[in-house]
C-alpha cells in the first residue's frame, strides 16, 4: 500500500507544528526538508517524534564518503526514521553511510536520490548526463542498490521500470506529485496520487498541494482517496 509523506516545507517550527496538529489524524509520515531543518534544527524533528509521527529527513547529503555517514549518523540519532543522499555521490559514499550506520539502526530506510523531479531531459543534457531520465535513473538506483541503499527517490514515471530492474522490495519514494487539476509549479516529471499508486509506489510525498491548499484536511484526504488499499 502506498503511504502519504507530507512535507512541511515552512519556515517555522510554529508553522509546522500548526500543520501537523491539522493534518495528523489523517497522515503517519512528515518530511522535513532543507527550508525547516535549516531554520529549526532538530528541535523540529523532536517535536514530530513527540507526537508519534515517522520522519523523513530529507537533506540529500553529498559529501566525501566519512562526512556523509557521520551526517547520516546524527541524522539517525535525532530520531529520522528516513534520510537520503544523492546516488550521484557514488557507491563508497552510499556504502560507507550503510555500513556505518545499519548495525545500529537496523530499521531506518536508506534512501538515494536519483534524478530530481524537477529534472527534465534538458537538465540531464545540461549537465551531460547520458541517455533519458528513466535511463539515468535506473543507472543511478542500480548503483544505490548495489551499494545497500533501501530505495530511491524517483519520479513516477520510472515506478515500473525500477520495479521490473530491481524487485518490489527495493522501495520507491515518490514526489512530483500532482493531484488532478493543482498547480504543476517547478515540478517537471510528475503524475497524480493515483497513477503512482496504481504503479505501486511505496511512499508518495506531497508538499504544496496539500500544504499551500485553502483547506488542507480536505487536500489531503483527496490525496488518501486516491491511493490504492
Ligand atoms: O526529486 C525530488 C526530491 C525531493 N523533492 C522534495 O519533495 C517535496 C515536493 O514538494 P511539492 O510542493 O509537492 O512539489 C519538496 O520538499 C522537495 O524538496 C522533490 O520534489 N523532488
Amino acid at each position: 500500500m502506498t503511504k502519504l509523506i507530507v512535507a512541511l516545507d515552512v519556515d517555522s517550527l510554529a508553522e509546522a507544528e500548526k500543520a501537523v496538529d491539522k493534518l495528523g489524524g489523517k497522515v503517519e509520515w512528515f518530511k522535513v526538508g532543507k527550508q525547516l531543518f535549516t531554520a529549526e534544527g532538530p528541535a523540529i524533528v523532536e517535536m514530530l517524534k513527540k507526537k508519534g509521527f515517522k520522519v523523513f529527513l530529507d537533506l540529500k547529503f553529498h559529501d566525501i564518503p566519512n562526512t556523509v555517514a557521520q551526517a547520516v549518523k546524527s541524522a539517525l540519532s535525532i530520531g529520522a526514521d528516513m534520510v537520503n543522499f544523492h546516488a550521484t555521490g557514488g557507491s563508497e559514499m552510499i556504502r560507507t553511510a550503510v555500513e556505518k550506520n545499519r548495525p545500529n539502526y537496523p530499521n531506518a530506510e536508506l534512501i538515494a536520490v536519483t534524478v530530481l523531479t524537477s529534472s527534465g531531459q534538458s537538465v540531464l543534457d545540461e549537465l551531460q548526463v547520458a541517455g533519458t531520465p528513466e535511463d539515468a535513473v535506473l543507472r543511478f538506483a542500480g548503483l544505490a542498490k548495489n551499494a545497500g541503499a533501501d530505495g530511491v527517490v524517483c519520479s513516477a514515471l520510472e515506478i515500473e521500470a525500477l520495479k521490473k530492474a530491481y524487485g518490489s522490495e527495493f522501495k520507491v519514494v515518490v514526489p512530483g506529485i500532482r493531484p488532478k487539476g493543482s498547480s504543476v509549479d517547478d515540478q517537471k516529471r510528475i503524475m497524480t496520487p493515483k497513477q503512482a499508486s496504481d504503479l505501486g509506489a511505496d511512499y508518495i510525498v506531497v508538499g504544496r498541494p496539500i500544504m499551500k491548499a485553502a483547506d488542507p484536511v480536505a487536500a489531503a484526504e483527496a490525496v488518501l482517496a486516491e491511493l490504492s488499499i
